[in-house]
């Protein structure tokens, strides 16, 4: 069942307060399709992300998390329905509503020859930021990435969770208002996790929103105030953390909402050390 983002009324309820000013939502995403072939990826998904939130999007493997998250950023177009990111349709104007975001996606494809040092002033340029802004930045985003050591570094030579630590630089380096990021502490160290967190709790706490995907629900009651939850390409519950959780944890509140398969007794029976 969809439910519509509600404003949360109690203040302890790990909630922030979501915007009470007249600011357009950090995003709004309104009946999102994408079918590839004969199989439905996203059927009718909606969402609002208050300007100021910490959202969480979970769901199970192929619930269309990414599929959402790529219609939302431009990266793969919708068969209907539209995304709009403070108040601009990232469809009719992709170039505006990119100025507002970073985007982390799943997959990420970078040019894989360059250094991270490269990268990020490669990007910086394309952003149009000024040589001085962009050479600062890098090296600002390099050190709290703890990517200081490997700025030398190809990053075709990176690990997996280096990967995602670059990546991220390059969406926060034109210092946008939103920040959508799928799986961002995919393979990072717990080091690394705790900086990336402390980067994004500042983020928000300065007036940014953040969108993030997760499959790890302690992470998500740590960080959002506000959650949805997909299954079957479509949003089944959403709203501020406390509400979607009830009176359990998220993760009750998740295997409740989108099920869950155990092994029966005599499945694998080959599965005998
Ligand atoms: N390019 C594509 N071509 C065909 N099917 C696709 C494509 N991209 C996604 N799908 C299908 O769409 C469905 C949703 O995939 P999506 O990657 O959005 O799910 P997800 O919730 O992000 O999953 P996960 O948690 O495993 O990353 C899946 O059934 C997937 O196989």
């Amino acid at each position: 069942m969809w439910q519509p983002v509600t404003t949360t009324t109690d203040p302890s309820d790990h909630a922030r307060p979501v915007a009470a000013d007249d600011s357009p939502p950090a995003l709004r995403l309104t009946g999102l399709v994408k079918t590839y072939g004969e199989h439905t990826a996203v059927r009718d998904a909606g969402l609002v992300v208050p300007h100021g939130s910490f959202f969480g999007l979970v769901g199970p493997n192929g619930a269309g998390k990414t599929t959402v998250l790529s219609m939302a950023v431009g990266l793969v177009r919708p068969d209907s329905g539209s995304a709009q990111v403070y108040g601009v349709d990232v469809w009719q104007d992709p170039q505006k509503a990119k100025s507002l975001m970073g985007v982390l996606p799943d997959g990420l494809a970078m040019p894989e020859r360059l250094t991270g040092r490269e990268l990020l002033t490669f990007i910086g340029q394309l952003r149009g930021l000024a040589p001085d802004v962009v050479a600062e930045r890098t090296r600002d985003l390099l050190t709290v990435m703890d990517l200081g050591d490997a700025e030398r570094t190809l990053v075709v030579d990176y690990s997996t969770g280096m990967r995602k630590k670059i990546g991220l630089a390059t969406a926060l380096l034109h210092a946008p208002k939103l920040l959508v990021l799928d799986e961002p502490f995919e393979a990072v160290d717990p080091v690394s996790a705790a900086a990336l967190k402390a980067i994004l709790v500042r983020f928000v706490a300065d007036g940014g929103s953040v969108v993030l995907s997760s499959h790890v629900m302690a992470l998500v009651e740590q960080l959002c105030d506000t959650v949805a939850v997909m299954d079957h390409g479509t949003v089944v519950a959403s709203g501020p953390v406390g509400e979607v959780r009830g009176d359990g944890s998220l993760e009750d509140a998740f295997v409740r909402l989108v099920g869950h398969r155990a092994p029966e007794p005599g499945e694998l029976p080959w599965l005998a050390p």
